[in-house]
């Protein structure tokens, strides 16, 4: 069974996401990918190859729609580069989101060093989480 890992960042941190996404295309391509809306949509352009289901936007849901796959057990890790220096609009969803993820004790990185060190890690991912 394939685990699928969600990849979200905010605005500011999108294009570290890309690179990410470009540096760990082998690894990512181990995995079902899920991304809300426009960080999917950048992933997708710059490894085309690489699928990615993309969700809402995040200030439209997308960030919920991620934390319901996580409480229904769904969801094997979060990557998620947040943007600490910008208000959101929606941070409260953002809030839900990460909740949600130490509620059902998925491994999260909220940061490019720590999502270095899971991507790298070949059991950080397990489907039953
Ligand atoms: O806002 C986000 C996460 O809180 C990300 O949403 P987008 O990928 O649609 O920009």
């Amino acid at each position: 069974m394939r685990a699928t890992l969600a990849l979200v960042a905010h605005d500011q941190k999108k294009a570290d996401m890309v690179a990410f996404a470009i540096r760990h295309g082998a690894r990512l391509a181990a995995f079902d990918l899920v991304a809300t809306g426009t960080t999917g949509g950048q992933i997708a352009e710059a490894v085309p190859e690489l699928p990615v289901v993309r969700l809402k936007s995040g200030p439209l849901g997308g960030d919920q729609q991620i934390g319901a796959l996580i409480a229904e057990g769904r969801v094997a890790g979060l990557i998620f580069f947040v943007d600490p220096l910008t208000p959101m609009p929606h941070d409260v969803d953002v809030k839900a989101l990460t909740r949600l993820a130490e509620l059902y004790d998925i491994p999260m990185a909220l940061n490019r060093a720590t999502a270095e060190l899971l991507i790298t890690h070949p059991t950080a991912f397990q489907p039953s989480h």
